[in-house]
């Protein structure tokens, strides 16, 4: 069996919907089950509606018609005003209505994840509906049931033991008698709540099941070619991998090449099931095949650009050394406050790391260090990393910038710069 994922960019507009049937067309002869994200940029609007709901804020029901509009101008291109698809979209929305009713009880991260995960259930209702009208016979499958996960909202962890038998004990009957489509993104806690794993999940949710049902193979259907050594909406001269290995495909992941989310690789390494990224403007088109046994030569390093950093520099409120009783302190403190290091380095008297910024996790931290420590700030910044870098490339990169931070290994070089 194959399982296949489509981003949010295939499944933008109504013809992004015509062609992921015709890309499906072409695997009538396989079991498949289909992982959909929601649909363009929904995620980003819900997150809006999400923030605008907890502070109870004038624009909510502005930002919530634009919403629905979007999803009923596309089904209104696609079926007939009959279709049922109206009413199992108006009932999915109905979770968001009951819950702008009353002001906000719980906290962010909880209602984060109720609003937000509404863009998945409602693409999967419309692509699932849209592949029966093209003849495809499909069903719609709640994730929630099936990837199970704790309790901890934005960034809910996998619980791999009861998913896989929830998953294996009717799944693979399902997809004897019609494809599956289901929600990218989503799990759902022991009490039924909604959570998600983290933005751009949807690529791991496809991994989960190919892992659970031992798939022959995952697709993830892109808007690029395949997997290239950099993003081509920042750079021209791109080239295309046709193979990779998972642990190259790791190492981009992990460093923030965009083009997959890093939890995808692991599950799929440990089954041995190979990972294609394939243009799904260009379905026979072969993309990038990631798997066990590839031994890649780079001609190209591998460039990945992260913006929005910011870098701290921390140190001891009394100027003394920083000892590594304080950056065990510090380091937990990251932890707790769920903020992720990008690249971070000591010298005798300050300890610097470069971070997403992420305000409603940052402002916390900042708060809980300054208690303790000194901490300067410098927002605003580009984190650039090149695997496989040749003589000149950070030259060339940081052309015109400052460097904050710069740390090079064998392998691998990253700069911080403004
Ligand atoms: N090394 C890379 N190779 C290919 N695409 C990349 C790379 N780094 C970043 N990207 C970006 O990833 C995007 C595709 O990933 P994403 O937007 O997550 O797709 P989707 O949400 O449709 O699954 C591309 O449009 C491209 O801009
Ligand atoms: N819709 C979610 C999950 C996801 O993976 O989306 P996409 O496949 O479009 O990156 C997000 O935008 O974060």
């Amino acid at each position: 069996m194959l399982v296949f994922k489509f981003g949010g960019a295939s499944v933008k507009d109504a013809a992004g919907m015509i062609n992921l049937a015709k890309v499906v067309s072409l695997y009538q002869d396989q079991q498949l089950l289909i992982v959909v994200s929601a649909m363009g940029k929904t995620t980003n609007a819900l997150e809006k509606l999400a923030k605008a709901y907890f502070d109870q804020s004038d624009d909510i029901q502005d930002i919530y018609e634009s919403i629905k509009r979007y999803h009923y101008d596309i089904i209104a291109e696609l079926f007939d005003s009959s279709a049922s698809v109206f009413d199992d979209v108006a009932n999915t929305f109905v979770e968001i209505d009951w819950m702008l009713e009353d002001e906000p009880q719980d906290s962010y991260d909880f209602i984060y994840d109720q609003i937000v995960s509404v863009g998945e259930l409602v693409s999967t209702r419309i692509v699932a509906a849209y592949l029966n009208k093209a003849g495809l016979k499909a069903q719609w499958l709640d994730v929630r049931g099936y990837i199970h996960t704790d309790n901890k909202y934005r960034e809910a962890n996998v619980q791999w033991d009861k998913t896989r038998e929830s998953i294996t004990l009717s799944i693979p009957e399902q997809l004897t008698q019609s494809i599956i489509v289901t929600q990218g993104f989503l799990g759902g806690t022991s009490e039924n709540f909604t959570t998600t794993l983290g933005r751009e999940g949807s690529d791991y949710t496809a991994s989960i099941f190919a892992s659970c049902l031992n798939a022959d193979s995952v697709t993830t259907w892109k808007d690029v070619p395949g997997i290239l050594n950099a993003d081509p909406k920042l750079f021209d001269d791109t080239v295309k991998f046709d193979e990779l290995s998972y642990n190259e495909a790791i190492e981009m992941t992990y460093y923030g090449a965009t083009v997959i989310h890093p939890k995808t690789i692991k599950p799929l390494k440990n089954a041995g099931i190979p990972l294609l990224v394939k243009p799904f403007g260009d379905p026979t088109q072969p993309g990038t095949v990631i798997k066990e046994g590839v031994t890649n030569v780079f001609k190209k390093p591998v460039i990945i650009i992260k913006n929005n950093q910011v870098l701290l520099s921390i140190s001891t409120s009394d100027y003394s050394f920083v000892s590594e009783d304080h950056l065990s302190d510090i380091i937990g403190r990251f932890a707790k406050s769920h903020v992720k290091i990008n690249v971070m380095q000591t010298s005798a008297l300050s300890f610097s790391v470069c971070v997403d910024y992420t305000p409603e996790y940052l402002d916390k931290l900042l708060k809980n260090l300054n208690s303790s420590y000194k901490v300067k700030y410098n927002s605003d910044l580009t984190l650039i990393t090149v695997r496989h870098y040749l003589h000149d490339t950070i030259k060339n990169l940081t052309i015109g910038k400052t460097t904050l931070l710069e740390q090079i290994s064998r392998n691998t070089a990253q700069v911080v710069v403004k």
